[in-house]
């Protein structure tokens, strides 16, 4: 982490939760008082009214898990960027790799649904990572810096408004995290491309996500290139998920 850059931490709630199961996560989350990092959580769309509601008065901010391309109109089952906005979503997470594998969405779907985000306002969180299959044939680098240049090139002049989040395919959900060496490693090389295109890339956040615990989150955030976060199945517990912020400062 620079000294230049402030942490964040996001909580990817993926699909868990419930009115009840939130509420005593969110009430532990505000009690713990001010946060020594700033953090969000994303979460399912039937619970943005909940979370703006709970955490109104708090630091955390909140987002979605995922946004369309469009901004309105017949398309059944999609929520739009100005939608989220109504609701004072601050975070879109865009390209997560169960959206990537599971609704078949290409780079090029994902670099618009950024570029939608951030003409509401909403800062899109672009995830990008490599399988374990293309790590062993050593493809991770050209597989990161391919979907990054779709974002770039969609962004253009906007590119530093993005947060990214690097997500090694095999590390999430899995208890294999990638060695702090494996995650800064990744992370330089796509700060590079982002200075290559952008004159803020030293001010831009770079999230690592992959099965980060509160026991292993110091020793990557302290790594040049990692400025926090994106937390899965932590994320869902307040001590885990509170213990991952205060490592982050
Ligand atoms: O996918 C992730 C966050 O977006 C990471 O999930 P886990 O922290 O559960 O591995």
């Amino acid at each position: 982490m620079s000294e230049t850059r402030q942490p964040l931490v996001v909580g990817n709630w993926k699909m868990h939760g419930s009115h009840a199961v939130n509420e005593q996560l969110l009430e532990a989350l505000k009690s713990a008082g001010p946060l020594p990092a700033e953090a969000a959580v994303c979460v399912p769309f039937p619970y943005l009214a909940q979370v703006a509601e709970r955490l109104a008065r708090s630091p955390i901010g909140w987002g979605a898990q995922d946004v369309s391309v469009h901004a309105q109109g017949a398309y059944t089952g999609e929520v739009s960027a100005a939608m989220l906005a109504d609701f004072g979503s601050r975070y879109v997470i865009v390209g997560h790799s169960e959206r990537r594998q599971y609704h078949a969405e290409s780079d090029t779907l994902v670099a618009d649904k950024a570029k939608a985000a951030l003409a509401k306002g909403i800062t899109p969180i672009v995830c990008v990572g490599e399988t374990l299959a293309q790590r062993e044939a050593g493809e991770t680098e050209a597989v990161v810096k391919r979907q990054l240049s779709a974002v770039i090139h969609a962004l253009a002049h906007c590119v530093s408004e993005m947060v990214v989040a690097y997500e090694p395919v095999w590390a999430i959900g899995t208890g294999l995290t990638a060695t702090p060496e494996q995650a800064q490693a990744v992370h330089a090389l796509l700060r590079a491309q982002l200075a290559a295109a952008s004159p803020r890339a030293a001010q831009m956040k770079l999230l690592y996500g992959g099965s980060v615990k509160p026991d292993n989150a110091k020793i990557l955030f302290a790594q040049a290139d990692i400025d926090g976060g994106l937390i899965g199945g932590a994320s869902l517990k307040a001590e885990d998920f509170l213990a991952i912020c205060r490592a982050a400062a």
